[in-house]
C-alpha cells in the first residue's frame, strides 16, 4: 500500500523526548512529501476527531520541551467496540493510511486492537519513562526519568547527612524496576527495594532485616541512610514503611515520594536523540512497507520489533545491576 497522508499522536504517561520524536515524524514526514495530522490528547484524539494538520513550522523549537505537544491521556474508551469502531472511522474520515503512535505497551495494545477495525499501516514509537518495552534497549523519557530521580536523591542526600536522618525514597516505575535500580545505584542507596529483589510474602523478614541493617549503620556512625523503593510494591507505600519501622524497631525514617516530578522536564541529550533517530525510522519504515511494528535500539543499532512481542513484558532489569547492588554495593554487603 502507497502511504499518502500519516497520522500521529501520544498516548498513555507523558515522557520527556515525546516532542522531539512528534518532531523528527514530522520533518521526516515532510522530507518524503507526505502530510501529516496530529490527534490530541491520545486515542480521546481518534475518538473525538480532534486534530490539527502538523508542518515543520508546528514543531520548531519544542526539541527541549517535556510533556507533549499533541497532549496524552489514558483513553478507557479504546477498551470498546464502540471506541475502537469510532477511531477506525475518524481514520478513514481523514483517509489517513498510516499512524504513528509514541506510546508505552498499553497503547501499543492500543493499536493492535485497532487493526481489528482499520486496514492502514501502524507503527509504534516507545516513550515511556518506565523503560518496561521489550525489544529495545531503553524507550524515550527513561534517561531522563533516571537523571530527575538521581538529581533528586543527591539533593536529599545533603540534608539527610547533615541531619543524620534516613530516608525512603519511592520513585515510579509502575510495575518494572527499571528506574528504582537505576536511580538507586547512581545515587548510592544504602538498600534498593524492587520487584526483582521482593516480594510481598517477604515483608516481615525484609522488615527485621532493614531494621538491623539501619540500626547497624547507625552503631557505625553513617550520618545518612537512603532506601530507594519502587511505587507499588510495599503495602501501602514508603509511607507505610516509614511507620512499620517506628512500630516495630523505634527507628524514625522520612518517607519522600518523589512522583510526577520524575515525568517532566526538559529531556537529556540521549532522549532527544534516541526520540529523533526513531522518530525518522518510523516514518522510513512506512515507506518500506512496514507495518505492526515498534521501532526499537539494540546496541546503538535501530530495528523493528512486532507490536505483540514488545508488549510481553518478558525483559527484566538486567541481572548483573541487581546482583552487584545485592551482593556488592548495599551496605548489608560491606
Ligand atoms: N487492550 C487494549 N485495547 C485497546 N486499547 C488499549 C488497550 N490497552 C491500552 N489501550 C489504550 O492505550 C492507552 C494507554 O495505555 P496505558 O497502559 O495507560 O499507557 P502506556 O501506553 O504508557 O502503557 C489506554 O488508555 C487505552 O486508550
Ligand atoms: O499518570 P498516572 O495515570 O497516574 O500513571 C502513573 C504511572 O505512569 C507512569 O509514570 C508511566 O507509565 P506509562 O508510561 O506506562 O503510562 C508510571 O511510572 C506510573 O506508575
Amino acid at each position: 500500500m502507497t502511504i499518502k497522508k500519516i497520522a500521529v499522536l501520544t498516548s498513555g504517561g507523558d515522557a520527556p523526548g515525546m516532542n522531539a520524536a512528534i518532531r523528527a515524524v514530522v520533518l521526516a514526514a515532510h522530507h518524503y512529501a507526505l502530510p501529516t495530522i496530529g490527534f490530541f490528547s491520545g486515542y480521546n484524539g481518534l475518538i473525538e476527531g480532534s486534530s490539527s494538520a502538523l508542518t515543520p513550522a508546528s514543531v520548531n523549537g519544542i526539541i527541549h520541551r517535556g510533556g507533549t505537544i499533541l497532549k496524552s491521556a489514558r483513553c478507557p474508551a479504546m477498551l470498546t467496540e464502540q471506541g475502537l469502531e469510532s477511531a477506525a472511522t475518524t481514520l478513514k474520515k481523514e483517509q489517513i493510511d498510516a499512524l504513528i503512535v509514541i506510546g508505552g505497551d498499553g497503547s501499543f495494545n492500543g493499536l493492535l486492537a485497532l487493526n481489528k477495525y482499520w486496514s492502514g499501516a501502524v507503527i509504534g514509537i516507545p516513550g515511556t519513562i518506565d523503560n518496561d518495552i521489550d525489544g529495545t534497549d531503553f524507550t524515550i523519557g527513561f534517561s531522563t526519568a533516571v537523571n530527575t530521580g538521581i538529581e533528586a536523591i543527591d539533593k536529599i542526600r545533603d540534608t539527610a547527612e547533615a541531619f543524620e536522618r534516613i530516608f525512603i525514597v519511592e520513585v515510579m516505575g509502575r510495575r518494572s524496576g527499571h528506574i528504582t535500580f537505576n536511580v538507586g545505584i547512581a545515587s548510592a542507596a544504602e538498600q534498593i527495594l524492587s520487584f526483582e529483589n521482593f516480594s510481598q510474602t517477604d515483608e516481615q523478614d525484609k522488615l527485621s532485616h532493614l531494621a538491623k541493617e539501619i540500626k547497624q549503620a547507625q552503631q557505625n556512625r553513617h550520618a545518612s541512610y537512603i532506601i530507594v523503593i519502587a511505587e507499588n510494591l510495599w503495602p501501602g507505600g514508603a509511607t507505610q514503611l516509614a511507620m512499620q519501622l517506628k512500630q516495630t524497631a523505634n527507628i524514625d525514617c522520612t518517607a519522600c515520594i518523589l512522583g510526577y516530578i520524575q515525568r517532566g522536564g526538559s529531556p537529556v541529550a540521549k532522549d532527544r536523540i534516541l526520540a529523533t533517530k526513531m522518530g525518522v525510522a518510523a516514518v522510513q519504515a512506512l515507506i518500506a512497507g512496514k507495518s505492526n511494528v515498534m521501532i526499537g535500539e539494540r546496541n546503538n543499532q535501530l530495528l523493528t520489533v512486532p507490536l505483540d512481542v514488545a508488549v510481553q513484558h518478558k525483559e527484566k532489569v538486567s541481572e548483573s545491576l541487581v546482583s552487584a547492588q545485592e551482593n556488592i554495593l548495599a551496605l548489608t554487603a560491606q
